[in-house]
């Protein structure tokens, strides 16, 4: 059986008869992050928005774990955990009852020592456990959002630009635990305009432009993909 978790096989995605995703194809296997960089309107949230089945491509194929994601309708919610660029919990709730809220909803209540154990492996400080969403930082609201992800056991995650936002300390702490879920065997797509976060954590970088991957990168055995060499590529295909 083949490792690969998320996998755009010749993915093109038409809006009316205007090509916005033409052709792309990229895999992560089993613990590896793939991340999607290019400028607005490259056709970034258009692949995620494909992944989470809310848009069918015209040809091609968008599979989880082997499966077409269009036709087993069941997979992205049994498998996915989504984080979008804004997280949305309840304001008036705390992170502990945002998380037992929508952990019960979902039919998978935890334990109160489980949901702490979570909130501690994303490193939400315990002072803030109790304290209500609406003053939550960006940071903190996604480290409940990831905590919510572990605890409903999703094996893949979608990240949309989880870093624009965020202070340099809180990326680097992001960054982390992105690094630390992966090799714990999450498979992780995310999509951003942070080329040095992305060097950081991905192994694979797939440049889009237009709708099309226009450039691949993938990182060392050791260490980690130059950012010098995707930062140049960038900016050298945002001028053409
Ligand atoms: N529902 C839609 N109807 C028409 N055009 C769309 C639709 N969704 C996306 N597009 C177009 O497809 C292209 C890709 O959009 P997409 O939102 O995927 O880009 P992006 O890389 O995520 O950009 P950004 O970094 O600005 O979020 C854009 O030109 C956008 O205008």
């Amino acid at each position: 059986m083949s490792d690969v978790v998320i996998e755009a096989s010749n993915l093109c995605v038409k809006v009316r008869s205007r090509k916005i995703l033409n052709n792309v194809s990229f895999s992560a296997k089993e613990g590896e992050v793939i991340a999607l960089l290019g400028g607005n309107g490259a056709g970034k949230s258009t692949t995620v928005k494909t992944f989470l089945g809310l848009m069918k491509p015209s040809s091609g194929e968008a599979k989880l774990i082997g499966q077409n994601i269009h036709t087993s309708s069941e997979l992205v919610r049994e498998k996915v955990a989504y984080l979008p660029e804004s997280v949305m919990l309840y304001g008036h709730l705390t992170a502990f009852e945002n998380i037992r809220y929508f952990l019960s909803l979902s039919g998978r209540p935890k334990s109160d020592d489980a949901i702490a154990s979570s909130l501690k492996r994303v490193a939400l400080q315990e002072s803030a456990w109790h304290t209500k969403f609406d003053r939550y930082s960006k940071g903190m609201r996604q480290k409940t959002a990831i905590a919510l992800a572990l605890l409903r056991d999703a094996p893949i995650l979608f990240l949309d630009e989880p870093t624009s936002g965020l202070d340099p300390v809180a990326i680097d702490e992001f960054n982390r635990l992105i690094s630390q879920l992966s090799a714990q065997g999450s498979t992780i797509l995310m999509v951003t305009h942070d080329v040095y976060g992305a060097c950081h954590v991905a192994n694979n970088i797939g440049l889009l432009r237009d709708g099309q991957i226009v450039g691949m990168f993938e990182a060392p055995e050791e260490g980690y993909i130059d950012s010098e060499v995707v930062h140049e590529a960038f900016i050298r295909d945002a001028r053409l």
